[in-house]
């Protein structure tokens, strides 16, 4: 007779959640024995690392991903990371381990009391099956809930004397299920969407995380060039989705009501693809609009076009609809933007390099197809400026801002990618949130290509603390920190370089390594 836990792999198999992130416990145990020899446990040491990990898997692949936590200490430990995987829409199917049926009312030790209520807000969906029969549906309607649109995690809380239960032959009815989405916008409302943009006199275009999801990168570019719009990233930026060199590039937009409005002065059509309107992020308060401009809001996110403050909104497939609308555009007569002029070299200090300094060398040596993973919150704006990007999948940086992202998201992005180099570009404070990263790419053998930009200080603090006059507020520098002791402890080769040569040399090592390397850079500090 089948079982819970025969059908369950049979259906993780047939839905490709093959590789599992995890941190066990005993409540674990039962689902992870007879594991199967066609699919890989990649264990975290801490559970942020583990969803992590699997945030940098999902969001590389595109491809939902299994995660196993321990009861509720394992999933609190796990909600900064998912507060990232939510808003990047990461299509991750988190499991938790549950203690026996018999022994949750009581509240006994590694019981999961009300296990559904605590990942939310940050899941699509969550639940505990309420008989062991229903085990592999749930997992089932958890798959598909986290991929379709708008994609997003979803929690599932077991307990552990389920998967040994049989089940009925119909319960593999679930294995075979194909469950996909359509989302094209009908003729009517492209027509309508068209007519705006070809009316227009100074269109401009604001690009978001999704296009970069969807690989519709190339579809924004022809769109810039038939209707020879500038091409803005939208602001919080936690993916590339416009190639950074071409000459409708126009950076990242500020984080800000009044910076945005600044930046779109005199264009009276605003086209926002891919992105909440907006991920604002410092206080500055101003018109949402700059005069005489209308936003329209191209999403496959239902909530985040209703939630909006301004513009009209189309809910649909970003590749899809963009796919339709080119041939309803007319060829623009205006000229085409001038191309952003590359930024100059910055001089370097004794014993440390300017960050400027270490992107201008990323972006020489660099192979033309890596994928950086960002989490040095100062350097944003130099990094978008100096190190080009070309493709998608080139860029992840946390989506809401939970610091602890980097180091573990390049790992998973490096497992899902190995045929690009990943090279993770990690502040001296980022990167202790979750440093326990660096054990799992030594064991795997994660050929990433860490860089420690150490400059002593939560850098980005330091500007927000004068923005909000708080410039006395205490613990804002974090002095006294090894990185190449911690790497080492943790399994990785490290060295440490205060000169542009010796990172350079360096970094060319590190680029022909097959295991994971990291490379600690004294810089001095910059304006974000
Ligand atoms: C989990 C978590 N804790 C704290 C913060 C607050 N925070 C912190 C602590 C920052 C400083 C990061 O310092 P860094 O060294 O990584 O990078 P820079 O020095 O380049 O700013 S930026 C920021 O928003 C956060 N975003 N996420
Ligand atoms: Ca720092």
């Amino acid at each position: 007779m089948p079982t819970v836990h025969s059908v369950t792999y049979q259906l993780l198999r047939r839905q490709g959640l093959s590789v599992v992130f995890g941190n066990p416990g005993s409540n674990e145990l039962p689902f992870l024995k007879d594991f199967p020899e066609d699919f890989q446990y990649v264990l975290g040491l801490h559970e942020g690392v583990v969803v992590g990990m699997a945030d940098g898997y999902a969001l590389a692949s595109g491809r939902p991903v299994l995660v196993n936590l321990h009861a509720a200490a394992g999933t609190g430990n796990a909600m900064g990371a998912l507060t990232n995987a939510w808003y990047s829409h990461s299509p991750l199917v988190l499991t938790a381990g549950q203690q026996a049926r018999s022994m949750i009312g009581v509240e006994s030790m590694l019981a999961n009391v009300d296990a559904p209520s605590l990942p939310r807000p940050l899941v699509k969906w969550s639940y505990e099956p309420a008989c062991p029969e229903d085990v592999p549906r749930a997992i089932s309607q958890a798959i598909h809930m986290a991929n379709l649109p708008a994609k997003g995690p979803v929690y599932v809380s077991i307990p552990h004397d389920d998967w040994g239960r049989e089940v009925a032959e119909d319960a593999a009815l679930v294995t075979r299920r194909d469950v996909d989405h359509a989302g094209t916008p009908s003729d009517e409302q492209l027509a309508g969407l068209a007519e705006r943009l070809n009316r227009a006199s100074n269109p401009v275009l604001v690009l978001g995380p999704e296009v970069d999801a969807e690989h519709a990168n190339a579809l924004a570019v022809d769109l810039a060039e038939r209707l020879r719009m500038p091409a803005w990233v939208a602001p919080s930026a936690s993916r590339c989705p416009f190639p950074t060199r071409h000459a409708c590039f126009r950076g990242v937009l500020p984080a800000a009501i009044s910076g945005i409005s600044g930046k779109l002065e005199g264009h009276d059509l605003i086209l926002v693809i891919g992105a909440p309107v907006f991920r604002y992020h410092q206080y500055a308060p101003g018109r949402y609009l700059p005069e005489g401009a209308e936003l329209i809001h191209l999403t496959s996110d239902a909530q985040e076009a209703a939630r909006a403050p301004m513009g009209d909104a189309l809910v649909g497939g970003l590749y899809a609809t963009l796919n339709k609308l080119l041939p309803a555009l007319r060829q623009s007569e205006r000229a085409m933007p001038e191309p952003l002029p590359l930024p100059q070299p910055v001089p370097d200090e004794p014993g440390r390099l300017a960050p400027e300094s270490v992107f201008d060398a990323l972006d020489e040596l660099a192979p033309k197809d890596a994928i950086f993973v960002k989490e040095s919150t100062s350097t944003v704006t130099a990094f978008w400026q100096r190190v080009e990007m070309r493709q998608p999948d080139s860029y992840f940086f946390p989506a809401a801002g939970g610091l602890g992202f980097g180091l573990p998201a390049a790992v998973g992005v490096q497992l899902a990618r190995p045929e690009r180099q990943v090279i993770a570009v990690i502040g001296d404070g980022s990167a202790n949130y979750a440093i326990s990263a660096l054990w799992s790419a030594a064991q795997y053998g994660v050929p990433v290509v860490f860089i420690i930009l150490r400059n002593d200080t939560y850098g980005a603090l330091r500007w927000f603390s004068r923005m909000l006059d708080a410039e006395d507020a205490p613990g804002l520098d974090v002095p006294g920190l090894d990185f190449c002791a911690l790497a080492r402890g943790y399994g990785v080769e490290a060295v440490c370089t205060d000169t542009r040569d010796a990172f350079e040399s360096a970094l060319r090592q590190a680029l022909n390594a097959t295991k994971p390397m990291l490379i600690e850079v004294p810089t001095t500090t910059i304006e974000p």
